[in-house]
């Protein structure tokens, strides 16, 4: 497990440390341990000594380190030249940089190899627009790529993409949500020793081993029930293939059985693909967990099965997901009847379909909601968890579960590519799948499971990804396939 805290946390963890007088040392700390990694990546391309590396410098603190650290790889030979970009300089900085033999010059010098970006770090306000980077050259964040909001991912204006971010005291959540995340790069954290002074932290993000627990393997005295029973309530005439995709991807995920509820058409389709499946027009049957709404519609017949998938998780307790064409029906009502029946209920809508939900289940808090969703996708998440009682999985570029107590998690392991019709379908088959495993020794929170199927499902789109462009239907093997390679 990742864990990340918001920029105002990691400033409340040094402040103590500030007011013991250990800023400069803190600075130095995280400087030295900028210089280390830049010092290996110059190493993996040839010498050290000899090689120009420049860094923006911006005029707060985050501006200081860079030009410690460029004062440190001077003492290694770089030819260190600061740049700065505003009216002031951190003056400390800037004095041991000329201490060791650096010098300050007004551009980027034309033989730089590598650029540390030391602009804006955790007190940037708003955006700004970065110069002319030349092409090919290595691009360090120091602490933050300058733009990034550390709070939220937001890049309000320009961004310089880095090869590499290295960030100090602990990553921000900014690090690791949405555009944030893509300018990042790869995130290095550099120990600063904030440790015992950080609170609780803001996001999380399960790594391979956490997913992989929540889709454990079948136990030796397993059986088709133990393993779970998925209810299926998905299709229509007009939309068949929904109800394929969603049987697929559940499928490949390693349950017990996969039950169907729906018209005649999107049965006999199922069943073409996966005889495996049980397939009947009612929710009658075995199912210890229901996925509702992917090519539902939103006619009077799609509303009648979605009461009656609701009736049927309410009498027995059930874990719900409503997806798609769920989301639009869902009413506040069912969400009482579910929430006060114990089900776990996991609602997995996009950005689009987040918004219309607020405004018609959770008015309160519509005001400048789409706005939110796009430049603070976490908490748009949480606030609408925590108005409806429910998890909350918001697709996008980055992944957000959030529990309706707060607790949130984040995955970026799915690129672009996912961004293809029916891919959503697949996702919620899949965390359908892991809330099925409930009963079964899963001990993850629904919020963790949720997460748990979004690391699957990015996992799978990049795997197949690798093989050039495709469509959601090819998703099931890679699904299978990334949980094979345990
Ligand atoms: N506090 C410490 O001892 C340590 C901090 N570290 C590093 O410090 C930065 C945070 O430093 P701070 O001075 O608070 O903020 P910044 O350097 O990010 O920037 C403040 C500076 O920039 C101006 N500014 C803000 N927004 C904009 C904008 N949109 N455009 C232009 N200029 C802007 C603002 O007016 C200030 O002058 C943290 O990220 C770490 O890098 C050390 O790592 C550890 C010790």
């Amino acid at each position: 497990m990742i864990h990340a805290y918001t920029g105002a946390a990691v400033r409340a963890a040094e402040s103590p440390l500030l007011r013991a007088g250990q800023g400069a040392a803190l600075m130095r700390r995280a400087a030295w341990g900028l210089a280390r990694v830049v010092v290996r990546e110059l190493r993996s391309h040839g010498p050290v000594a000899g090689a120009t590396v420049t860094a923006l410098v911006g005029t707060g603190n985050n501006g200081g380190d860079a030009l410690w650290a460029l004062a440190f790889l001077r003492r290694r030979g770089v030819n260190a030249v600061a740049v700065p970009t505003g009216e002031r300089i951190h003056e400390a900085g800037l004095a041991a940089l000329r201490r060791a033999g650096g010098r300050v010059a007004d551009q980027i010098p034309v033989d730089a190899v590598m650029l540390i970006d030391g602009v804006l770090g955790t007190g940037a306000r708003g955006g700004w627009e970065p110069p002319l980077v030349p092409a090919g050259i290595t691009v360090v964040a120091c602490d933050l790529p300058s733009g990034v909001d550390a709070e939220t991912g937001h890049v309000a204006g320009g961004v310089i993409p880095a090869d590499l971010t290295v960030t100090f005291g602990a990553l921000k959540t900014g690090l690791v949500v949405g555009a944030g995340a893509q300018a990042a790069g790869r995130v290095e954290v550099v120990d600063i020793g904030l440790g015992t002074y950080l609170e609780e932290s803001d996001v999380s993000s399960l790594e391979r081993d956490d997913a992989l627990a929540v889709f454990a393997q079948p136990a030796w005295d397993d059986h088709k029930y133990s393993r779970g029973v998925l209810g299926v309530c998905a299709g229509s005439e007009q939309y068949p293939g929904a109800a394929v995709l969603v049987c697929s991807s559940a499928l490949a995920s390693g349950l017990g059985m996969v039950q169907y509820a729906g018209p005649r058409r999107a049965a006999d389709l199922v069943l073409t693909a996966h005889p495996e499946v049980v397939a009947g027009s009612g929710v009658e049957g075995k199912a210890q967990a229901w996925v509702a709404g992917p090519g539902l519609g939103s006619d009077d017949d799609a509303r009648s099965r979605l009461a009656a998938v609701v009736d049927a998780c309410v009498d027995g307790g059930l874990p719900l997901v409503l997806d798609a064409s769920a989301l639009g029906l869902v009413t506040l009502d069912h969400l009482s009847r579910l929430r006060s029946a114990g089900c776990e209920v996991v609602l997995t809508p996009h950005q689009g379909e987040l918004v219309k939900l607020v405004d018609r289940l959770a008015p309160h808090l519509a005001g400048g909601f789409a706005d939110l969703v796009k430049a603070d996708p976490v908490a748009a998440a949480r606030r609408t968890a925590g108005a409806l009682g429910v998890v909350v999985l918001l697709k996008g570029s980055t992944t957000v579960s959030a529990a309706p107590g707060g607790r949130t998690l984040v995955q970026n392991e799915g690129g672009p590519e996912l961004a293809t019709a029916g891919t959503g379908d697949c996702l919620a088959g899949l965390v359908g799948s892991t809330l099925v495993r409930t009963q079964h020794g899963g001990l993850s929170a629904t919020v963790e499971k949720a997460a748990a199927a979004a690391w699957l499902h990015g996992t799978a789109g990049s795997t197949t990804a690798s093989g050039g462009p495709f469509g959601a239907s090819s998703l099931a093997s890679a699904v299978r396939h990334a949980l094979t390679d345990r």
